[in-house]
């Protein structure tokens, strides 16, 4: 069958809600999600097997993002299919696979690593997987409560089997952290197997479908050959046979964090979508007294709100690119047993997943906020995106850990620059910056760029040299890293920024002459813009590392006002650009059609509090009070 995915998913009624979710209990939420998620599973499935084709020349992505209009809120069996598959197809064996991957599987997983003691730290994770040689099996154990398995999306009602993180014991020797695949319930009661206690752990300020769950083992036995061994193994006289580099079984964080950027970005173009379709509806005061009121859009402030994040969704479009491209050579290498690009994609990938995330969730309310009062309703759907949003800077790795694993890297780098050791290309500015070789500045987006380098350059020498005093004064290494670590963050978001303008500025410039001419323009703009905004936001850092000076400084700000300006006729055209349809943004607020005030009237009309005229708390708590009082 040929299908138009839109189109398709669109006419499967059981998909979209009458009643709006937020008017549902914990439990009916869940239940209606998980009707929702078996219906896209079965869609995902036949075009997988090819049973149903697509007309519009996209991927199954295009499912996944319809799916935000479908359940508003997350699909519980979002880790089955982008962590749970993945994790198999990237680190079991290819009998593994050919076993585990069948489309008619029977297994609904999920991905459980994070315990209630222990999710940033994870050498610290508790669980153990023990080898009995004498039964060919591992022994999964929870050995206290603070090893309970907790958060793992999926896992609370949904999930029958899982992939589980567990420290490696074979004849007392602990090998560290490994992949286990474990089935937690029955295939066809559903019930827990024996010795596993599992459940869901409770509302949250969002992801409230996702079933987030616990679970605990009491010496649950699963065979040998469950644990994920492409990379590693462990034979059957207990041998083990280590992978060719220790952190392969962190892959699945890894590649997870190249995604969400491009997910965030996707986050971001329906906040900005939202808003700005609003800001042009919306009329508020007058600009000067004689004159109608006008588009709210038509405030310079506004603008400044707003603009930044259609930009920033563009930015870490195209970041979130680079990096799925970065992704698919370093794996094909590492495939090659060549792991000498990994280091540097998991430093690029943590402190971008941290950034964009921050950015994102920042922007998002900020994007809320420009909405007034009415963004505060969930009927705008701001803060759902907003609280979807949020929850990235803390999962598959939590913003400031990741920023410090950046960090080791910059301070890698530093030290050979400060050595006067060879430096790769990229980091050619670190030599420059010591030899004080500093570029006269230049109020352009080349100029920008090298001033943001000079900035992670002299903040990776401010903290390395922090570093260096604390170990002078006789502090252990760890305890001097814990004490430069403001500093060591700051170098990393440092880092983070002038990669994501080099970045975007060098894509567009190069997609520029791909375009038309108009359109060549507006994407410029947009780029320029962003790297603008970002000089201004930091001129304080600027001033401190770079050659800028006052006067730069405002020249900047008129260039940036000015981009304002230029930008502001395109501003609706830009989001609209973004193609979301209204079945997902789901918003009052950001419809196409802007009839932002009749919608609101119609959405509180769903509310079941406007059910009776009069509601019945009144005959049994108001009256008796307010009557009495008559009397
Ligand atoms: C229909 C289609 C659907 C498609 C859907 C597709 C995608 C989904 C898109 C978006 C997802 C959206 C929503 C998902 C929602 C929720 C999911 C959430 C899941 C989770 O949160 S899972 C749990 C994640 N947990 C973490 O991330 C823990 C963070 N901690 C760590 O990663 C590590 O502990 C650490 C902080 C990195 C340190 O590790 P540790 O073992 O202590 O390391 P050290 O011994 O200190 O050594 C550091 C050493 O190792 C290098 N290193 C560390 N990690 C890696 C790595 N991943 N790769 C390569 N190298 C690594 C590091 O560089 C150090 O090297 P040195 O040379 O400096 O020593
Ligand atoms: C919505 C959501 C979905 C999730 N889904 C899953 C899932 O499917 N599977 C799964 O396994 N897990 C999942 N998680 C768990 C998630 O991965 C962890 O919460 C995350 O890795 C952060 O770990 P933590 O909660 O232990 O925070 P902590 O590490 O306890 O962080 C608390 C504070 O301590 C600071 N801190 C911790 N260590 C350091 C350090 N070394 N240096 C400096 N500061 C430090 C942090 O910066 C932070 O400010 C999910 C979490 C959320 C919120």
């Amino acid at each position: 069958m040929m299908i138009h995915t839109n189109n398709y998913i669109l006419n499967i009624k059981e998909l979209w809600d009458d009643v709006p979710e937020e008017y549902l209990s914990h439990k009916e939420r869940y239940e209606n999600a998980i009707k929702k998620a078996f219906i896209v599973l079965k869609v995902l499935r036949q075009l997988h097997t090819g049973n149903i084709q697509i007309t519009d020349h996209r991927t199954p992505t295009n499912v996944y993002s319809i799916q935000d209009g479908i359940f508003r809120n997350v699909n519980p069996l979002l880790i089955h299919i982008g962590l749970f598959w993945s994790t198999i197809a990237a680190q079991a064996s290819t009998e593994q696979q050919a076993e585990w991957l069948q489309p008619d599987s029977s297994m609904i997983g999920t991905y459980v690593q994070t315990e209630l003691g222990h999710g940033s730290f994870i050498r610290g994770i508790e669980t153990t997987a023990t080898y009995d040689s004498t039964t060919d099996e591992f022994i999964l154990h929870t050995p206290r409560l603070s090893a309970y398995k907790w958060w793992p999306g999926g896992l609370g009602n949904t999930a029958n089997a899982c992939l589980v993180m567990a420290q490696l014991y074979i004849n007392g020797t602990c090998h560290g952290l490994h992949i286990f695949l474990a089935q937690i319930r029955d295939f066809d009661t559903h019930k827990p197997l024996p010795g596993i206690k599992v459940g869901e752990i409770g509302p949250k300020m969002g992801f409230n479908t996702a079933d987030n769950g616990f679970l605990g083992f009491d010496n649950h036995r699963i065979p040998r050959t469950n644990m994920l061994m492409k990379n590693v193994q462990v034979l059957r006289d207990g041998t083990y046979v280590k992978p060719k580099h220790d952190k392969l079984t962190y892959g699945s964080m890894l590649l997870t964090r190249v995604t969400l950027i491009s997910d965030l970005a996707y986050q971001l173009s329906k906040a900005a979508t939202i808003a700005v379709r609003y800001s042009a509806v919306r009329r508020q005061s007058p600009i000067k007294s004689n004159e109608p009121e006008r588009q709210i859009l038509d405030f310079v402030s506004q603008q400044h709100k707003l603009f930044i994040t259609i930009a920033s969704s563009h930015v870490y479009r195209v970041v979130g690119l680079w990096m799925w491209n970065s992704h698919k050579r370093v794996t094909a290498d590492i495939h090659e047993g060549n792991m000498g690009q990994l280091p540097e994609l998991h430093a690029l990938a943590c402190c971008l997943k941290a950034i964009s995330s921050r950015d994102a969730s920042a922007l998002v309310e900020q994007c809320r906020l420009a909405c007034g009062g009415h963004g505060y309703m969930m009927a705008s759907n701001l803060p759902q995106i907003y609280a979807y949003t949020t929850a990235a800077v803390t999962y598959e790795g939590e913003y400031t850990v990741l920023l410090l694993q950046t960090a080791r890297y910059l301070v890698k780098f530093w030290r050979l620059a400060a050595e006067h050791k060879p430096l790769p290309q990229n980091f050619a500015y670190f030599e420059d910056y010591i030899k004080k070789n500093f570029e006269q500045w230049r109020n352009s987006p080349e100029g920008i760029i090298e001033g943001f380098k000079a900035i992670v350059a002299g903040k990776t020498k401010a903290a390395y040299d922090t570093l260096q005093c604390n170990l002078r004064n006789g502090r252990e290494f760890e305890e001097a890293w814990n004490m430069a670590s403001v500093q060591l963050t700051n170098a990393s978001e440092a880092y983070a920024r002038s990669l994501l303008c080099e970045v975007f500025w060098k894509e567009t410039v190069q997609l520029s002459t791909k375009v038309s001419k108009s359109l060549a323009i507006v994407l410029e703009q947009l780029a320029e813009l962003y790297l603008m905004y970002w000089a201004l936001e930091k001129h304080g850092d600027l001033l401190l590392y770079s050659t800028i000076s006052r006067n730069d400084i405002e020249a900047l700000q008129s260039r940036y006002e000015e981009l304002l300006a230029l930008i502001r006729p395109n501003a609706v055209g830009l989001v609209d650009a973004f193609d979301i349809r209204d079945e997902v943004l789901c918003s009052t607020l950001g419809a196409y059609d802007g009839r932002v005030y009749e919608r609101m009237m119609e959405e509180a009309s769903k509310s079941p509090l406007n059910e009776d005229v009069v509601n019945e708390s009144f005959h049994k708590y108001i009256r008796p009070v307010t009557m009495k009082n008559k009397l």
